[in-house]
């Protein structure tokens, strides 16, 4: 009895093993170069070409042998935590990872091998300025690996009063390299979750924001592993857009809203259909958007963005992770990622632009969505407006901007616009029938939450709304 059920447990463990395997590939979370763990290999690759200097243990992930996690030379890399070799270290979070990755095939056509995913894997050959990757170029990476000692003397040790932001699981720094450029020091808080955990998560979103290459999106200048684990990003002269909405008693002029608006779109936009892999962000929320000298808006924080494989409608998640107040009902009771998640937060986001209002209000605990959608409904600009614009405001712009907000929150995902749409539809470049072929362009998601029929029909009849209230 005993050794059947050892054998029992055994052959399921395999199972979930292979299961695991198959996900792993799946996921392109094979040591693929085009896995987020695979471009950090690569960066660490050639930031160590160009970045002698600072000593990195080369190529040490992608060595058999075992190599310090930090910097080797440095005097103050002692601590069994820091000490942690990278393959170790990587592939014990690999299962870990993969586990809390729920993934639901949903279409019976998906069958991706291993063999043909491989063959899908971009090979590289390391060049001079970048890699070559069968069909398209990746630019070196213009990023590098920092010494403790280089933060802490470009934040003089973590000064308090250098600290430009505190979230969740980071604390900002502002600092000044030694050439003299003003940075953002991200620096991951050691509470909450284990070692293993902080790592997995600090590899993935180094691996995705390595991916991203947009003028929407927060550029990474570094990386540094050594007593502890820190991002060092371009620096945003003017903060988040939430403290700009919410904590400044100045009020932010339209001309930047409307900017901010597009801009985001426009970043949505990218992550969504022209990034090299399909990205879901998952926490687009006014404190992930920076802004920059010219208040050209960052989408920023990728610590939950997910790729999404190019054939499947979605995916379902747990745990579900994101902002209370934005999150699409299918996410939050569900689970299910797509792109329509991100447009949702978008729509949400915009009424907080319109209207300086919260997601959720604090003392009413009552959410953005209720409160401004009979307004919407009416197209009454002066209830919804933040009053301290006045009639500082283009019109057509700000109807632009409700209408857009009105379709993004749908609670259909279906029903809501892809970002492409979006942004044509902020931009005032909307015709139907190019919105209709747009829409039909990507794979329909399934809507879990929903059991009515949405056709294209019931779709174009919104845009066609839509347009008629422009006009009025
Ligand atoms: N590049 C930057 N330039 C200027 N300020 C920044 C920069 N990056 C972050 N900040 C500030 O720090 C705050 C917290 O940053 P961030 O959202 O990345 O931390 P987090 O812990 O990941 O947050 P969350 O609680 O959403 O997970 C931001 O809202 C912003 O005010």
């Amino acid at each position: 009895m005993a050794v059947e059920e050892t054998e029992k447990k055994k052959s399921k463990e395999s199972k979930e093993q292979q299961e695991i395997e198959l996900h792993r590939n799946d996921l392109g979370l094979e040591d693929s170069p085009s896995s987020p763990r695979g471009v950090l290999r690569i960066a660490i690759m050639a930031s160590d070409t160009d970045n002698t200097s600072s000593n990195y243990s080369s190529c040490s992930s992608c060595s058999s042998e075992d190599k310090p996690f930090s910097n080797t030379r440095s005097k103050n890399v002692s601590s069994a935590s820091h000490g942690l070799p990278w393959n170790k270290m990587i592939e014990s979070i690999k299962k870990k990872s993969i586990r809390r990755f729920t993934v639901i095939p949903l279409l019976a056509s998906y069958e991706l091998t291993r063999k043909n995913l491989r063959r899908k894997q971009p090979k590289l050959s390391p060049s001079e300025n970048g890699f070559s990757c069968e069909g398209f170029f990746m630019a070196k990476p213009s990023w590098r690996n920092f010494t403790y000692e280089e933060l802490a003397a470009a934040t003089d040790d973590f000064d308090p009063e250098n600290m430009i932001g505190k979230g969740g699981h980071a604390e900002v720094y502002r600092g000044v390299l030694a050439d003299g450029e003003t940075v953002a020091i991200k620096k991951l808080m050691n509470h909450a979750k284990e070692e293993e955990e902080r790592v997995s998560d600090f590899l993935s979103e180094l691996g995705i924001i390595a991916h991203v290459n947009h003028p929407n999106a927060a550029r990474l200048r570094g990386f540094s592993c050594d007593r502890g684990l820190h991002f060092v990003l371009e620096y945003s002269p003017h903060g988040s857009l939430a403290s700009m909405l919410f904590g400044s008693d100045e009020c932010l002029e339209w001309k930047i809203r409307y900017k901010v608006a597009l801009g985001i779109a426009d970043g949505l936009s990218y992550l969504h259909n022209a990034c090299p892999r399909r990205m879901i962000h998952r926490d687009i929320k006014a404190s992930n958007i920076l802004l920059s000298r010219e208040y050209e808006a960052q989408i920023s924080d990728f610590g939950l963005a997910k790729w999404l494989p190019e054939n499947w409608a979605h995916h379902v998640v747990f745990p579900i992770e994101g902002t209370f107040g934005y999150m699409a009902p299918e996410y939050f009771i569900h689970g299910i990622v797509d792109e329509k998640i991100d447009v949702f937060a978008f729509g949400v986001l915009l009424l907080e632009i319109i209207t300086s209002r919260r997601a959720v209000d604090t003392a009413s605990r009552q959410s953005i969505v209720a409160w401004a959608k009979p307004f919407l409904e009416k197209n009454s600009v002066e209830d919804i407006v933040d009053p301290r614009l006045g009639k500082e405001f283009d019109q057509t712009e700000m109807k632009r901007v409700m209408l857009t907000a009105s379709m993004c929150i749908h609670h259909i995902a279906t029903m809501r616009p892809d970002m492409t749409t979006v942004l044509q539809l902020l931009r005032g470049e909307d015709k139907p029938s190019e919105l209709q072929k747009n829409q039909g362009e990507r794979a329909v998601s399934v809507n879990a939450c929903d059991l009515q029929d949405h056709t294209s029909s019931s779709y174009l009849n919104e845009l066609i709304r839509h347009r008629k209230l422009l006009m009025e």
